[in-house]
């Protein structure tokens, strides 16, 4: 029996650092969040490593089907609840996972910078998310692995561009340091709490726009 979606257990008492009374965001619901793409681009190191801050190295041991863990992120002092899913990224559990596209507010959709046909698939993972999931849901492009600079077959511009075609937001990423994963879900976080309409602070929060300038950022000042 796969998990329910929205149902599971909760999972809180994470060291989150928490701003003074925050409040939380969409509290009745769940920000699902899906992580989608080919089998060993890095999904499951990519939510244990914004989970709990490891990396798991060694042996690769494939999803069977789907699982979730929850986190909370603080969102400009508002406590965001995020329900991730990781799905198996194997052909065979396709329709296991389809099920749960509907339930989804927001997709990382990931691909391996170290192999061309995980990114070659990358259109094809489109065409499904178009079928099955909700019209307006969030979907952010990551090129993972990008400590892998030896072994990279697809160029950032790469990445860029089909991110560009697609109108989504488009990151490069390591599970294994760290790089961008925290951005990545903080970004999704912004999006949903700004589409829950509790930002008026932020009454034209534009999540592509939030990650390139994040992006600069990082990049000018050696930081994330
Ligand atoms: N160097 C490096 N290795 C990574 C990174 N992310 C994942 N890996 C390795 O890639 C392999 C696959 O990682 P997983 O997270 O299990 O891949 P997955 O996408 O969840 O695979 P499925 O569960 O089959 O869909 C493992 O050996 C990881 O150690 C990364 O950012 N950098």
């Amino acid at each position: 029996m796969w998990p329910t979606p929205g149902a599971g257990p909760v999972l809180l008492g994470e060291a989150v650092p928490l701003a003074p009374t925050p409040r939380l965001c969409a509290p009745s619901g769940n920000n699902q969040v899906m992580l989608l793409g080919d089998s060993g681009v890095g999904k499951t190191c990519f939510l244990i490593q914004f989970k709990d801050g490891a990396f798991l190295s060694g042996t690769f041991i494939a999803t069977v089907g789907i699982d979730f863990r929850n986190k909370l992120v603080t969102v400009d002092g508002m406590r965001v609840k995020l329900q991730i899913w990781d799905t198996a990224g194997q052909e065979r559990f396709r329709s296991v996972t389809h099920a749960y596209y509907r339930d989804a507010q927001a997709l990382l959709l990931l691909y391996d910078i170290t192999n061309k046909a995980s990114f070659d698939n990358i259109r094809a993972w489109l065409t499904e998310i178009h079928e099955y999931a909700q019209r307006d849901v969030v979907i952010m492009l990551l090129g993972n692995k990008a400590d892998m600079s030896s072994e990279r077959v697809i160029r950032s511009e790469d990445g860029e561009t089909l991110a560009r075609e697609y109108g989504v937001p488009f990151l490069e990423t390591s599970a294994k340091t760290g790089m961008n994963v925290e951005l990545a879900f903080l970004a999704i976080a912004k999006e949903l709490k700004y589409r829950a309409g509790q930002s008026a602070d932020e009454p034209s929060f534009q999540i592509r726009d939030y990650v390139e300038s994040q992006k600069k950022r990082s990049s000018c000042c050696s930081f994330v």
